[in-house]
């Protein structure tokens, strides 16, 4: 990797990074553009460092017995999440193109296709998505869920910031940074990972019993189906223990405005079902009626 700066901007090889358009705890995305083929990318920038500090000091003590944490190295679980976007090649799924990752440098560089749009939605918003332009993001995300399932990668953090929009209007999923994947049928996980307002009633119990990862993304969806229409998410609380409390008793509250369908708030609920084994499953979903509508 050869990294010149030039006037001000960063070469990278044929890669010129320009203004950051992406921020999170992973690290920052800029524009990157490759004037070789006079084409513009998303660069997602990595310190190696960064992710070794943060598992380090910050991984909680081995819990007591019954479910002992499984300690990876960060740097391991980055060169798997990169296998697993290596893979990957579908229409709502973001297109890994290309990989910087020079031994000697601390920075990891991901190269991704631009997807236009940035974020779908940022929350929370005095301005939801109408029920018409909600089904349209939602068929897309179903099919990238779909696709992932279905090449054994259950995705772990589905929410709106992680849908990013194409010019023409369509939504493909981003961030494999927390993705498991699994063998045989389907994912069976005791770990808690994802964004807390997202995550699924039965992985935040402390029973040992195991559960399906499929299931938790079927409900970070409905998270997301929910917050589309609302503009905020269904369990919100300031404190975190709160917010799993909510999650595990709350009823899911339909606000009477914005008016929703009967057919929306029905498929929101089944998607939101807090026992895993009742909840509405991906091929279900694809044939709601309100998906079919
Ligand atoms: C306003 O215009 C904008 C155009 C594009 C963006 C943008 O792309 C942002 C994030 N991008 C990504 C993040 C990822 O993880 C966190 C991954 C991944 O690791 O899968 C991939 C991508 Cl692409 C933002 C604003």
């Amino acid at each position: 990797v050869s990294i010149s700066d030039v006037d001000g901007f960063v070469q990278l090889n044929q890669y010129m990074l320009k203004d950051e358009i992406g921020k999170g705890s992973y690290g920052i995305v800029k524009l990157a553009y490759d004037e070789t083929s006079d084409t513009h990318y998303a660069m997602k920038m990595i310190s190696k460092k960064k992710l070794i500090k943060k598992a380090g000091f910050f991984r909680k003590p081995p819990k007591k017995e019954g479910r002992p944490e499984i300690r990876h190295d960060p740097l391991e679980k980055l060169y798997r999440e990169i296998a697993i976007l290596k893979k990957l090649d579908h229409p709502n799924i973001v297109k890994l193109v290309e990989v910087l990752d020079d031994p000697a440098e601390d920075n990891l560089y991901m190269a991704f296709e631009l997807v236009d749009g940035g974020e779908v939605l940022s929350l929370p918003t005095e301005n939801p998505l109408s029920e018409e332009l909600t089904r349209s993001y939602f068929r897309d995300m179903v099919l990238g869920v779909e696709y992932l399932h279905f090449q054994k990668i259950i995705h772990r953090d589905i929410k709106p910031s992680n849908l990013l929009l194409t010019d023409d209007g369509h939504v493909k999923i981003a961030d494999f940074g927390v993705s498991n994947t699994f063998e045989g049928k389907d994912a069976w996980l005791t770990n808690t990972a994802g964004t807390p307002a997202f995550m699924a009633p039965e992985s935040l119990r402390d029973a040992k019993e195991k559960y399906s990862g499929k299931a938790l993304d079927v409900w970070a969806m409905g998270i997301t189906l929910y917050s589309f229409v609302y503009g905020h998410c269904p369990f919100q609380d300031e404190y975190v223990l709160g917010l799993h409390k909510k999650i595990l008793t709350d009823p899911v509250i339909f606000p009477e405005s914005p008016a929703v369908s009967e057919d929306l708030k029905d498929l929101i609920s089944k998607m939101l079902q807090k026992d895993p084994d009742q909840r509405i499953t991906l091929p279900e979903i694809k044939v709601h009626p309100w998906v079919t509508e």
